[in-house]
């Protein structure tokens, strides 16, 4: 009744629907209420299976719970009673107050437990739930097997380690990182444990396999028939390894990871509540139940309450965990000590009962986290880096964050490295003079018998893109042996000493997989020519060079590493590099010859589906594709496939080819490029001059197609094919080209009252050739048989005034007669020059067969492979444009 009269002045503000409960829990103990709970008692205890007299006897626990709950009823002149509505959830799921002692209950659940580390009930449901919550979206095999790892806990209890950690936080211990990484070890133990079970499980199901096949065998050899396989024991009967269990990182966390969810279901994660004012003032404060309050930090109180009373009180409360509290947030400390006081002084409570207050500061995990980060990050990321770096290369760290590590890949012969020279189309030459390598690798005792010297290394040297590294990858896949590729410049670092480093590096590794091969593509980026720099060289490069040098130098006759370089500019080598000793061979790469890229394009076309007749396929393609080096043909196979996927084909046919090839040659049709019709027309008269040239010139390239579909930065073209087998050119042949490459701009100035700026490109090749006639070919009387190197960073010109004014006249002289033969001829093929025009108005592209059939046969035959693919006896006409494609394009001077 007292605490009814001095109620707190807050209790007015709480909701009717509060205040009712809380009316009711002020009232006096109800002796009918008392009897519930007192009937309860022996409910909960028809399920405990303690037997009468054992320590952890229920009876023995309720009585001194009687006894301490009367204690606290005698000082709290208060009683356990109904939660108040609103509160129910401080106390439990149910909120049903029981007289029924915790530890009485605890004791029923364990009492049929063995002592030890068996799971007590609540541990069981507990790993029961986590087990069907884990399995779920499980692989069905893993889900049985954590099922089984569980039930083996169940039966055989968990290890006395975590079973001490369990107590431990029951007990109140904090849970710290320690705690944590203990918990970690014990799971993994537990997971390996439950794995070599796992794995002896298994044993012995294959020993029972194996005896009833061992009967089976029995049963037939007794038929008769002798077979071995009886005698064939069981395969996996050697021990169980730790190997065995595939313990990654992933089992590991996924372990660790069970476990925290077993240990935080068991032992409730939640250590603590927040409560607001009103809620700690009518449960615990009014009732007595306050032992302490800590203010933390200023804004937050912890309040420590007298365990057992609030147990006694509040069955199934969660704060009968030991390191479970409740909390309250608070404005500030002075307002919190008025309203402490006033509560206090409402109750009556002398000063000397006061509750105790405690001040502390605490620093969170999070502010105590930012404050070493800095120092953390600081100590960690150099070591990561340096992990990183030396993970980068082929194992290892070495030097500082591993930066001297070499950058190469290794290529296993077993894995990785499956290309054969069957793959390595044309290149016969190259291929040969590469087998000795190959056969050195294989067999080196056949060399070293007869006091030969092995080969130490050779320079693949010729245009990008002709198969360089893939003759050196067949190399090593034909050979069978490891296969290191790096590029030259990844030897080059911004830190000094990187580059030697690296080759050290590289080399080391080289020698510890004997026998290999190393391939240093791109080898002009470290070793060229020493001393060059503009200030005398670079140091950095030439101390990488020097240490190739040292490291090839450095190899003695019975290591069998090969080293295999590839460079477009074997010129600029250094000559160190390529005396004997080092790069032995000097093996020359060319763009393929006609036969060498229909092998190419045989290659690749075995790789896409086409029913055409590859033969002539591929020599049509080859004939279409002079200077395409392998990598382009690569490329064009590739596009003609794609091409095909494009417009829905099922299969890929040579007017995919043909458009593909067209594509690399002059790039994307320019769609967007609308030209107005005074543009079209002298676009038209400017191709139809360079056609008409390229037909009645003796010994210009014979015509395939003329177009005036601007693509790429072209706006028209007249695609000419040289025949790629001739590899030399006569005076009459190149004049010829130059009268035809003017042929735009004659038929500009013949048909036009002005003339445009699109003949510039073909000046430009015009100028260059005639110059190359004078200074190079020795094609003018008035200059000589004499060569000038021509090097734009030379300022000094190698010739005098006079000689440069006489290169210059011959140069102009050379074109003035190209070009009045140009003239001659169009002026009297004016005519054709317009109708082919008209066509090509009309028309947009001209193929062969039009030009046949506007101007007549060609009055000069063609050579052979042209004629063979395009036209005379047996051949197709020039490609149409395939339907829905973008039609041909050509290398073809711009309009
Ligand atoms: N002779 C060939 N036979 C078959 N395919 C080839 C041939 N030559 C080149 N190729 C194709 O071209 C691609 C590129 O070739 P590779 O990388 O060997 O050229 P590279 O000469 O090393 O070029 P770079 O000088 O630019 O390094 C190869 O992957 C291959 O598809």
């Amino acid at each position: 009744m007292t605490t009814i009269l001095r109620r707190s002045g807050a209790f007015p503000r709480l909701s009717t629907s509060s205040r009712n409960p809380c009316l009711r829990s002020r009232l006096p103990l109800h002796p009918a209420l008392w009897n519930i709970s007192r009937v309860t008692s022996p409910q909960s205890r028809q399920y405990a299976t303690v037997n009468p007299g054992d320590p952890k006897d229920p009876k023995e626990r309720e009585k001194n719970a009687s006894s301490e709950h009367g204690k606290s009823v005698a000082r709290n002149a208060n009683s356990p009673g109904k939660p108040a509505r609103g509160f129910e959830q401080l106390y439990g799921d149910n909120g049903v107050m029981s007289s029924t002692s915790s530890s009485g209950k605890e004791a029923s659940k364990k009492a049929k437990l063995p002592d030890g580390p068996m799971l007590t009930q609540d541990e069981m449901e507990a790993v029961d739930s986590l087990v069907s919550m884990c399995k779920r979206g499980m692989p069905t095999e893993q889900a049985n097997m954590i099922a089984r790892s569980f039930e083996n806990i169940k039966r055989e209890g968990i290890p006395p380690e975590l079973r001490e950690i369990l107590d431990a936080r029951k007990s109140g211990k904090p849970f710290d990182i320690a705690t944590m990484a203990r918990l970690v070890r014990v799971a993994t133990r537990m997971a390996r444990q439950s794995a070599e079970r796992e794995f002896n499980r298994q044993q012995d199901n294959v020993k029972s396999d194996a005896s009833a096949s061992s009967k089976t065998d029995k049963q037939q050899s007794s038929q008769g028939s002798q077979g071995s396989q009886g005698s064939q024991g069981p395969k996996h009967s050697k021990g169980f390894k730790f190997n065995d269990i595939k313990l990654d990182n992933q089992t590991f966390l996924l372990t660790a990871f069970v476990t925290y969810m077993l240990y935080r279901t068991i032992v409730p994660g939640d250590n603590s509540k927040e409560i607001t004012w009103q809620e700690f003032q009518t449960t615990f404060f009014d009732k007595g139940l306050v032992e302490k309050l800590t203010v933390i930090n200023r804004g937050l109180v912890k309040v420590s309450l007298h365990r057992e009373a609030t147990v006694q009180m509040y069955p199934e409360s969660p704060a009968q965990n030991a390191n479970f509290y409740y909390y309250f947030t608070i404005g500030s400390v002075e307002a919190f000590e008025r309203k402490l006081d006033q509560a206090q002084q409402d109750l009556g409570i002398p000063q000397s009962d006061r509750i105790p207050v405690a001040y502390t500061d605490r620093t969170s995990w999070y502010a105590t986290f930012m404050t070493w980060a800095p120092l953390l990050i600081l100590f960690t990321l150099p070591y990561i880096l340096s992990k990183r770096g030396g993970g980068s290369g082929m194992g290892g760290s070495s030097g500082l964050f591993g930066i001297g590590k070499s950058r190469a890949k290794k290529f296993n012969h077993d894995s990785d490295v499956k290309v054969k020279f069957k793959d390595v189309a044309g290149m016969d030459e190259a291929k040969a003079e590469i087998m000795e390598f190959v056969s050195f690798l294989r067999e080196p005792g056949q060399y070293s018998r007869l006091g030969a010297k092995i080969p130490r290394g050779a320079i693949l040297s010729g245009p990008p893109g002709t198969g360089k590294t893939l003759l050196a990858k067949a190399t090593a896949g034909e050979s069978g042996v490891p296969f290191f590729s790096v590029s030259g410049s990844e030897f080059v670092e911004m830190f000094v000493g990187v580059g030697p480093s690296r080759v050290r590096d590289l080399f080391a590794n080289a020698r510890k997989n004997t026998p290999c091969i190393i391939f240093i593509d791109e080898i002009d980026a470290i070793g060229k020519k020493r001393g060059q720099g503009v200030f005398g060289g670079d140091s950095e490069r030439e101390a990488t060079l020097n240490q190739i040098l040292t490291e090839m130098d450095g190899f003695n006759t019975s290591e069998q590493v090969v080293v295999l370089a590839g460079t477009n500019r074997p010129d600029v080598l250094d000559n160190a590099l390529m005396r004997p000793g080092r790069f032995d061979r000097h093996i020359n790469i060319d763009a393929p010859t006609m036969e060498g890229r229909k092998q190419i394009f045989k290659v690749h076309v075995g790789k896409i589906v086409t029913d055409e007749d590859v033969e002539y396929m591929t020599g049509r393609l080859a004939a279409l594709t002079p200077g395409f080096s392998g990598a382009d043909i690569a490329n064009c196979v590739n596009e003609a496939a794609l091409t095909a996927a494009r417009t829905n084909a099922t299969k890929v046919v040579m007017s995919h080819f043909e458009s593909a090839i067209e594509r690399v040659i002059g790039g994307l049709e320019n769609k967007s490029r609308v030209l107005n019709p005074t543009e079209k027309k002298t676009v038209a008269y400017h191709e139809a001059g360079h056609a008409i040239c390229g037909w009645f010139f003796k010994h210009a390239d014979p015509l395939l197609k003329v177009s005036i579909i601007p693509r790429g930065k072209a706006l028209g073209y007249a695609q000419m094919l040289p025949d790629s087998e001739n590899y030399l050119l006569t005076l009459h042949q190149l004049l010829d080209r130059m009268a035809m490459t003017l042929g735009g701009r004659v038929s500009e100035e013949l048909h036009f009252e002005t003339v445009t700026s699109g003949a510039s490109d073909d000046f430009n090749k015009v100028t260059r050739m005639a110059r190359a006639m004078v200074t190079k070919m020795g094609m003018s009387q008035k200059i000589g048989f004499i060569y000038f190197e021509e090097d734009d960073q030379k300022f000094n010109k190698p010739f005098s005034e006079e000689t440069a004014r006489n290169i210059d006249q011959e140069v102009r002289r050379i074109v003035d007669e190209a070009y009045t033969q140009c003239k001659d001829l169009l002026l009297e093929k004016k005519k054709e020059v317009g109708l082919v025009a008209e066509e090509l108005l009309s028309k947009e592209v001209l193929v062969r067969d039009d030009l046949v059939r506007i101007l007549g046969k060609r009055p000069f035959g063609d050579n052979k492979e042209f004629a063979k693919y395009f036209g005379g006896e047996g051949g197709k006409s020039a490609p149409d444009i395939p339907p829905g494609v973008p039609p041909a394009v050509p290398p073809a001077p711009a309009m």
